[in-house]
């Protein structure tokens, strides 16, 4: 079996994005046409017994069509409005050509809090799951109307990656207006196309551009290799194709070799890691020395006393924290054992001391144990 047919093969939830430019007409007006086309190509896949979690961008440029707007709106409000009148004209498209194919679909709107609070988080996975288990398909989309800065997602391809980490899904595949990530000509611009990618590096980085130009786009490759990277360290698979045709679908589910792979190489992370290392924000920092460096990142051992070198932020025993190395990259996060004022008067001490130094109050050797810890750096 070639990696793309193993991929599908062994996919049963699958997370489908599909970028704004995909969903309207050549006169950027939201296309009931372009959408039936698409929920067909979702119900085959359902038809194969997968589980769609639809991510669906468009709302904005839905809305810039039925409000006569021929520029997108450079402010907040305006384009909020856009987004509110056209996700709800995206949504009646869904739910008709659903209904046709006698299955439902329903809205999910989010807001980055309702992905970053540990309770929301939950409510949410669980909503996500019982509808999957109903066989109602979910369209997912950030909630524009609502999201400020500092709650935004701001990018659908990152959402997506988000969705899938949290579903426990197998796949995510990335329908896009190009067939995948290619390398880049003289003059900067696409040229051949990339068919697998199994290492994520600088070099593959660096060809990520952004968007065409097209005002109904964000994002670019750039958004599209960071789900690929995120993805790929919870050990899960994403796959971008050319979507302007829906049809492609069909042609994966074949293994066809179309777009760009990025098949998972790790084992599927635990939902508790999973939660420490892509969702909660964090309250603080930890340096920690080379030795504590490798210990955690090859070894898989827990991060002890020893091995810290300095504590940043104000946070509590529970809190969740950056790891960082010598250089001041994160390599991991986790859940600290200590307050941060603890921390600093244990950091640089064998554990065997630390009890004295903390008064009698030293209840764990390590300050995050390695359960409570999720490794972010890529391998080199
Ligand atoms: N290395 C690359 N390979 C392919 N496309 C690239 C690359 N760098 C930048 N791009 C651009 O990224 C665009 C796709 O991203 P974007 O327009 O944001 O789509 P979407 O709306 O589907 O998210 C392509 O049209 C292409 O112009
Ligand atoms: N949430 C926005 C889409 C944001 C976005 O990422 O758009 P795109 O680059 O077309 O996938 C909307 O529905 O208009």
């Amino acid at each position: 079996m070639t990696p793309r047919k193993k991929v599908f093969t062994s996919s049963q939830r699958i997370v489908v994005k599909v970028g704004s430019r995909l969903l309207v007409d050549d006169q950027g007006v939201p296309s009931a046409q372009r959408i039936e086309e698409l929920v067909e190509a979702l119900y085959k896949l359902r038809q194969k017994g997968k589980e769609i979690i639809l991510v669906s961008s468009g709302a904005i440029a839905s809305g810039m069509s039925l409000l006569g707007m021929e520029q997108r709106p450079k402010h907040l409000p305006e384009l909020q409005v856009c987004a509110a009148a056209g996700q709800s004209r995206l949504m009646s498209y869904y739910e008709q050509a659903c209904v046709k194919r006698g299955f439902h679909c329903a809205q999910l709107l989010l807001l980055a809090d309702d992905v970053r609070d540990r309770h929301r988080h939950l409510n949410l996975s669980n909503c996500l799951n019982t509808m999957l288990r109903k066989g109602v398909m979910p369209i997912i989309n950030e909630n524009d109307s609502l999201s400020v800065k500092e709650i935004r997602f701001g990018e659908n391809d990152e959402l997506a990656a988000l969705v899938g980490i949290m579903s426990k899904s197998d796949l995510t595949v990335l329908m896009t207006s190009i067939n995948g990530l290619h390398t880049l000509d003289s003059s900067g611009q696409p040229d051949k196309r990339i068919s697998i990618v199994n290492d994520m590096n600088d070099d593959i980085r660096s060809l990520a551009g952004d968007t065409d130009g097209n005002q109904l786009s964000t994002g670019g490759m750039h958004t599209k290799l960071n789900a690929a990277t995120i993805l790929n360290q919870v050990g899960e698979s994403l796959w971008i194709i050319d979507g302007q045709d829906f049809s492609a679908l069909d042609r994966l589910a074949h293994g066809d070799d179309i777009g760009t792979l990025f098949p998972a190489s790790l084992d599927k992370m635990s939902s508790l890691k999973r939660w420490l290392g892509f969702f909660p924000e964090t309250q603080g920092s930890l340096g920690v020395d080379l030795g504590a460096e490798k210990a955690l990142c090859y070894r898989g051992k827990s991060l002890l006393p020893g091995g810290l070198i300095s504590v940043c932020g104000t946070f509590e025993k529970g809190d969740i924290v950056d790891i960082l190395n010598p250089q001041g990259d994160i390599i991991a996060r986790g859940q600290s054992n200590y307050s941060n004022l603890d921390l600093n008067i244990i950091k640089g001490h064998q554990s065997s001391d630390i009890d004295e130094l903390l008064g009698g109050s030293a209840n764990y050797a390590e300050a995050i144990h390695r359960d409570n810890l999720v490794i972010l750096k890529e391998e080199t």
